[in-house]
């Protein structure tokens, strides 16, 4: 008998409930008991959803984010936020979240810093230690949430971050190696095992995501010493490795004496048949058959095909799982009111996913015949994608294969260009912008959901939307802004609102996906060729231009970054899809220039996040990715200045792959590394013009004048001042007016500040 089990499940509700909560609770409208209400209604609606499965996931559910939660459980505040009064789950939200000297009471305290979980646009709170970090067990969470799905009558199996992935995820504020503490983590785990067989855990699932990435020897020893010491407990370890190979480290995982690994057999469906083959006859091995990370529907009768001889092999020891946990699909289709039918038939959502677990559950143990219908009924949605004339375009994959390298080459040399372009707009010395997005004021969010629920007219809301242009204009005018921007209004997310426009694309209503904390993102779903029908920004960017005589920056997403932030096609290479994507969005950047924009900015957000977790893969990657870039912007004139942003400056590896976009201008975020982030531009004579941020976006603190000369002047000690820009980190879209006003007044006062001490 194989057996069924989730990794882990979505959070935020159907309806993102948990986001509402958390939000009202943050602005002080709801108290912590009705938060906590919420959340554990929505953990008992989650264990509902699963209650077909034979191991549930527990722990699972976080009020912000799983890794924090786990620094929690081993007593791991920072230092800062240990001695500060208020109840627990306001310690909690302080770390996640920071605490501004404005909100009343004080404790100010500054966030932890926010990262990438692996390769998805899920962002954790990065565990804070030093040398002489110590841990101690506070189970509570973790106990309370067992007890409830005890209680609930599913069969709980607690979920917990592993202590080596923990500990490579951790940043050592000392720079020393975090994997020195193990020694010191190891007995907690211990502790936290035994307190939880004692609740009556038979299993827990002990997450090491890692294993698919390259370890040195310390690292990987580091598996064996705390696998070796956790091997005396009596509950039973399930490893749990996802998103790629094991490749080197398949041994290893093999080898560690718990009682069971799961493996990714969707990126790892090579590496199967050898880790049924090395695991010994006393593991389990559960295959992640189900894919985590997309919406499409499971092949169910191609993964049948080559589960069964496994099955056959495996017996008893075999489980079936999603490939990781659920958190990165949207929870229901069910909910999708506007999904058009046939696109709706290749769909597969959380709860659609455990439905497709559920079946091959009983192919595997009953046979096939025992859910023939179910499997007819999966195949004849698969050949419909698969056939569908809506997901080929002959138009496009022609277009794509007579790509030449000189699309992506401009006519000159940067050298040439930049006279051309400065004559051209007439800007002075450290010229300032920002990166495109003004405040989403609720007003504005309300305006779009009328209009999307038909409560207001099209006109109306285009009427509303031009009224925030032109205010978000006359700001800039009176801020005294060299370059100026539209604001992006109009636009619901930098991906969705390009997604939604495009052929190719569907969008849901409910899709929603967490980002971080309350924040949530609902990626578009690339499913087919994609073409342009029809300029996306040229009217709105023109009215801006209109209202003023400054220079407008035309303001794009650029290929690469709509394609990490999407659910893309599995039937080709990402390379392809994103090939597309430039050939449309290219056409947008020759539409404006037509239009009379002279600068444009093509957005590339997520260009580093979307390296592959293994560096031997990196290459193969950035070759597709700027090749997209150099398309999508470098069919302009000289006189048209391209601007690219990216939201993380840690370009050391990568800093060749950047110089070869060949954009006029990148603006990065500096601020907050007090801009030795710059170092590498120095170090690599990086030829083209970049805008360090002065303005750390994240934070409701107001940058002043001195701090803004202070980061500027570091910045020109780096990289002549004539190539440098000024301007915030990010966009401006979740601050308010109120902060962002001044600010950009200390900013603009900070560029005068320096061409004056420049003459
Ligand atoms: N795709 C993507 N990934 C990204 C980023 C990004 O900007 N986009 N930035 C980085 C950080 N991640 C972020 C992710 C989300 C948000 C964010 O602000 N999300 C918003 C939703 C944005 C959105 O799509 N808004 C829609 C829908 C708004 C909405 O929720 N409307 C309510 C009603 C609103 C009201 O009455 O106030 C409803 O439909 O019920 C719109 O503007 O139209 C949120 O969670 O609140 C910010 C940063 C990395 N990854
Ligand atoms: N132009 C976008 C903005 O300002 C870039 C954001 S990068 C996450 O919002
Ligand atoms: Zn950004």
């Amino acid at each position: 008998m194989a057996l069924i089990h989730n990794l882990g499940f979505p959070r935020i509700g159907a309806k993102r409930e948990l986001k509402f909560a958390q939000e009202a609770f943050w602005k002080g409208q709801s108290t912590e008991a009705e938060l906590l209400a919420t959340a554990k209604a929505l953990r008992e609606v989650n264990w509902q959803a699963q209650q077909s499965l034979d191991w549930v996931p527990v722990g699972d559910f976080s009020l912000y984010d799983q890794v924090l939660d786990m620094s929690f459980t081993l007593g791991n505040l920072p230092v800062r936020v240990a001695d500060l009064e208020g109840s627990a789950l306001d310690s909690y939200f302080r770390v996640a979240r920071g605490r501004s000297a404005n909100d009343s009471g004080c404790n100010c305290v500054h966030a932890g810093e926010m990262t990438k979980w692996f390769d998805t646009n899920y962002h954790y709170i990065v565990p804070e230690v030093t040398t002489k970090t110590r841990f101690s067990l506070n189970a509570d969470r973790l106990l309370e949430q067992l007890a409830e799905a005890q209680q609930a009558g599913v069969k709980a199996k607690p979920v917990i971050i592993g202590p080596v992935t923990y500990l490579w995820l951790s940043k050592a504020k000392d720079q020393s190696n975090p994997l020195e503490l193990l020694e010191h983590l190891l007995p907690i785990y211990s502790e936290l095992l035994e307190t939880l067989a004692d609740a009556g855990a038979e299993w827990v699932q002990i997450d090491e995501p890692v294993l698919v990435t390259e370890l040195d020897s310390h690292w990987r020893h580091g598996f064996e010493t705390a696998y070796h010491a956790l091997k005396a407990n009596r509950v039973k370890l399930l490893v749990a490795t996802y998103f790629g190979t094991l490749r080197e480290n398949l041994q290893l995982a093999c080898n560690l004496p718990v009682a069971g690994l799961h493996v990714d057999a969707v990126r790892g469906r090579s590496e199967i048949a050898q880790v049924a083959d090395w695991l010994t006859t006393n593991k389990v091995l559960s295959v992640g058959a189900i894919n985590g990370r997309n919406i499409w529907k499971t092949d169910l009768n191609a993964t049948l095909d080559w589960l069964e001889p496994i099955a056959q092999k495996l017996g008893d020891r075999l489980w079936l799982a999603p490939s990781c946990s659920l958190l990165h699909v949207p929870v229901d289709l069910d909910s999708e009111e506007n999904l058009d039918t046939d696109i709706r038939r290749w769909l597969a959502f959380a709860n659609q996913k455990l439905d497709e677990l559920e079946i091959l559950g009983k192919a595997i143990n009953n046979g096939r015949h025992t859910v023939a219908k179910q499997l007819a009924d999966n195949q004849d949605a698969i050949d419909s994608r698969r056939n569908s004339v809506r997901v080929h375009n002959p138009l496009v994959k022609s277009a794509v294969e007579n790509i030449t390298e000189a699309l992506g080459r401009r006519k000159s040399h940067y050298a040439e260009r930049i006279g051309k372009q400065r004559s051209h707009l007439n800007l002075p010395l450290y010229p300032t912008t920002t990166i495109g997005s003004f405040p989403q004021t609720p007003d504005i969010r309300k305006a779009r959901l009328a209009f999307k629920k038909q409560e207001i007219s099209a006109q109306d809301y285009h009427a509303k939307m031009k009224a925030e242009i032109e205010h978000a204009v006359r700001e800039q005018e009176k801020l005294g802004l060299d370059v100026l921007v539209h604001g992006e209004a109009e636009r619901n997310d930098m991906v969705e609102y390009f997604g939604e426009q495009l052929q190719g694309y569907a969008f849901s209503q409910y899709g929603w996906v967490q980002s971080y904390g309350s924040r949530c993102v609902k990626p578009p779903i690339l499913f087919g060729d994609i073409s342009r029908p029809e300029a996306m920004t040229v009217a709105w960017t023109q009215y801006a231009q209109s209202l003023t005589d400054k220079p407008m920056k035309g303001m794009l997403t650029g290929p690469v970054t709509i394609l990490n932030w999407s659910f893309v096609r599995d039937d080709q290479p990402r390379s392809q899809s994103c090939l597309q994507l430039a050939l449309a969005i290219r056409e947008e950047v020759q539409d404006l220039e037509a239009a009379g924009v002279n600068v444009i900015q093509i957005d590339e957000a997520a260009l580093r996040e979307g390296l592959p977790l293994r560096k031997s893969e990196w290459q193969t990657y950035l070759d597709w990715a700027v090749e997209s870039f150099r398309i999508t912007a470098n069919g302009v004139q000289d006189e048209t200045q391209i601007h690219t942003h990216m939201c993380y400056s840690e370009f050391n590896d990568i800093i060749e792959a950047i110089a070869h976009m060949d954009a006029d201008v990148i603006t990065i975020e500096t601020s907050r590394s007090d801009m030795e982030l710059l170092d590498v531009f120095e170090a690599f004579h990086y030829p083209n013009e970049i805008g360090p941020g002065v303005y750390d976006i994240h934070s409701p603190n107001i940058p002043t004048e001195e701090q803004a000369v202070k980061l500027m002047n570091k910045a020109a000690e780096r990289i002549p001042a004539e190539r440098l820009w000024v301007n915030p980190d990010c966009g401006l879209k979740t601050r308010q007016w109120e902060e962002v006003i001044p600010a950009l007044q200390n900013m603009v006062a900070a560029a005068k500040t320096l061409r004056a001490n420049a003459v």
